[in-house]
C-alpha cells in the first residue's frame, strides 16, 4: 500500500502540492484527476523521488521512501510518462530490456522477459523486437513504453498521461488493456490524467486535486453521489452523470427474474449505459441478460436500468 501523508511541495513562494494525504491500496488502481498546473504530477514524482517534499511523506508498504535511495527505488516501480520517453536510438527490445540490464540479469532471462512482454501487450516479437521507436505508431509505442515499465516485474506503476498522444478510438483500446493487464498483474497502478472520463474509466479510486489541494479521494461512486467540494461537483458534471452512474454497474449485476424469451439480448458484462442505449436503439421494454456461454441469467427492464441511473 502507498500511503502519502501531508505531501507538500513548495518552489519559492508557490504550494503547487499543499498537504495531501491520500492511500492507494494493493493491486488497486487510483487515478489522478485535475487540470492543468494542479499539482498532479508533482505528486506522482514524489512517489519515486523525482520529486523531494517540502514536508510530509510517503511510505510504500510501511517504508518511508526517503529512506531508500532514489535510483534504488525506481528500479522497483514502473514509470510510464506521456510520449513514452523511449530512447531512440535503442530498439523495442532494448528499450524493454533496460531496467533488467541495469539489475544485471542474464541475458537468456532478459531475452525470455522482453518476448513474454511483447506478446502480453500484443506486439508480436518477431515484427517488433529490433524496429526503432521511430517505425511503430503512436499506440505501439505506448505499449512498449508499458512493457519497459513493467520489465522487472514492479508491483507498481505509476503512469502520467500515458494515453495524452493516443487518438479517441485506439486510447479507449488502451484503456481497457490496461485496465485488464493491472487485474492480471495485481499491480497498484497510480495515473495521472486530466480526463475526467478516463478516470471514471479507470479508477478504481479517483483523486482530485485543484491548486495542490486535494478535494476528494473516493470511488467514482461516491464522487458523483458525495462530491466533498462545489469543485468536485462542477468537475463531475450535473449533465451527464446519471450516465456516468450507469456506466459503473453491469448488466449481470442489474439483471432480474423474469421471461427473457422475445428480447433482445446484452452480453452481462455490458454496462447499463449500453444496456440503456440499446433499449433505445432497439425500442424494446427490456433486454434479455446473456452469459459468457449466450445462456440468458434473466431480464434487464427499462425502468431497473433508470433506477440505477439516480441516487438510491
Ligand atoms: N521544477 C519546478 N520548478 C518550479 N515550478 C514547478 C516545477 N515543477 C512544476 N512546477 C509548477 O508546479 C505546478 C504544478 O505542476 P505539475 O506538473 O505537477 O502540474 P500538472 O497538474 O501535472 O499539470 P499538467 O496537467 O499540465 O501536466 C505548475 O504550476 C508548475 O509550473
Amino acid at each position: 500500500m502507498i500511503v502519502i501523508e501531508g505531501a507538500t511541495k513548495r518552489y519559492g513562494e508557490a504550494t503547487v502540492v499543499d498537504d495531501v494525504s491520500m492511500a492507494v491500496e494493493s493491486g488497486s488502481m487510483t487515478v489522478v484527476v485535475g487540470q492543468s498546473g494542479s499539482g498532479k504530477s508533482t505528486l506522482l514524482r514524489m512517489i519515486n523521488r523525482l520529486v523531494e517534499p517540502s514536508s510530509g511523506r510517503v511510505t510504500i508498504d510501511g517504508v518511508d521512501v526517503s529512506t531508500v535511495p532514489g535510483p534504488q527505488l525506481r528500479r522497483g516501480i514502473g514509470y510510464v510518462i506521456q510520449g513514452h520517453g523511449l530512447f531512440p536510438h535503442r530498439t523495442v527490445a532494448q528499450n524493454i530490456a533496460t531496467v533488467p540490464r541495469l539489475l544485471g540479469w542474464p541475458r537468456d532471462k532478459t531475452r525470455a522477459r522482453v518476448e513474454e512482454l511483447l506478446a502480453l501487450l500484443q506486439l508480436d516479437p518477431k515484427q517488433f523486437a529490433s524496429k526503432y521507436p521511430h517505425e511503430l505508431s503512436g499506440g505501439e509505442q505506448q505499449r512498449v513504453g508499458v512493457a519497459r515499465a513493467l520489465a522487472a516485474g514492479p508491483k507498481i506503476l505509476l503512469m502520467d498521461e500515458p494515453f495524452g498522444a493516443l487518438d479517441p478510438i485506439i486510447r479507449l483500446k488502451a484503456q481497457d488493456d490496461l485496465k485488464a493487464l493491472q487485474r492480471r498483474l495485481g499491480a497498484t497502478v497510480l495515473l495521472v490524467t486530466h480526463d475526467m472520463d478516463e478516470a471514471f474509466r479507470l479508477g478504481d479510486r479517483i483523486a482530485v486535486l485543484n491548486e495542490g489541494r486535494l478535494q476528494q479521494c473516493g470511488t467514482p461512486a461516491e464522487l458523483l453521489l458525495r462530491p466533498a467540494t462545489p469543485y468536485v461537483q462542477q468537475l463531475v458534471g450535473s449533465s451527464d452523470r446519471s450516465y456516468r452512474l450507469l456506466a459503473l454497474t453491469t448488466a449481470a449485476e442489474a439483471v432480474e427474474a423474469g421471461p427473457a424469451e422475445g428480447l433482445p439480448g446484452i452480453d452481462g458484462g455490458a454496462t447499463l449505459r449500453e444496456a440503456l442505449a440499446e433499449i433505445v436503439w432497439r425500442d424494446a421494454p427490456a433486454l434479455a441478460v446473456l452469459a459468457e456461454d449466450g445462456k440468458p441469467l434473466g431480464r434487464l427492464s427499462l425502468q431497473a436500468i433508470l433506477a440505477r441511473g439516480r441516487p438510491q
